[in-house]
């Protein structure tokens, strides 16, 4: 347990998958991708970067994860996109009584190539969040779903930390 007087920072983790289908927009990383193949099925847009950013907040503040907070059952979630998902994500784990300091994504697959529009994607994100959010990319060199082209994955980190205010 941390010290209440100077509370630790805690780190969080969170991973996001999905398949790609023919006839979906694909949304990676807060950003449309046009012309980069088919999008990614799901109930909301799909957004594994920003839907892995989700639950490594969740999960570093101990509140759970993406489907606790934003089920498929809930309609009103139906179709959302990810930064706004991300925005009320911060929101949830700032109520909760913390600070955020940063997250980290990295898209694991050959597609979209993040490094042709990261700054727009960092920049994006990092006001849904209201913290920095960095994001990168690995193609899993043909390997694996991704490899194969069957859909995307987004492994992410966070840091927090509990607001002294409440400690
Ligand atoms: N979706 C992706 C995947 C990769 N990149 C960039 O390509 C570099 C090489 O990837 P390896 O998996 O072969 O290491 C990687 O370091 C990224 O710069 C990307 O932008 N988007
Ligand atoms: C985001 C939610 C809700 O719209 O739906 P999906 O877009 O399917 O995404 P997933 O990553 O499976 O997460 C959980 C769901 O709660």
């Amino acid at each position: 347990m941390a010290s209440e007087a100077y509370p630790l920072p805690q780190v969080g983790i969170g991973t996001d998958i999905h398949a790609f289908e023919e006839g979906r927009e694909l949304w990676c990383a807060g950003l449309k991708w046009d012309g980069e193949g088919p999008g990614l099925a799901g109930h909301s847009d799909a957004d594994v970067v920003a839907h892995a950013a989700c639950n490594a907040l969740f999960s570093a503040a101990g509140l759970g994860d993406l489907g606790q907070h934003f089920g498929t059952g809930r309609p009103e979630w139906s179709g959302a996109p990810g930064t706004v998902l991300l925005t009320e994500a911060a929101r949830i784990v700032r109520e909760a009584g913390f600070r955020i300091g940063n997250i980290a994504v990295q898209v694991v697959g050959p597609r979209p190539k993040i490094g042709k529009r990261r700054d727009e994607a960092q920049k994006i994100l990092s006001e849904a969040a209201g913290a920095p959010v960095s994001v990168s990319g690995a193609t899993t060199d043909g390997l694996g779903f991704p490899g194969r082209d069957e859909g995307l994955m987004a492994v992410a980190t966070a840091l927090v930390v509990r607001d002294g205010r409440d400690g």
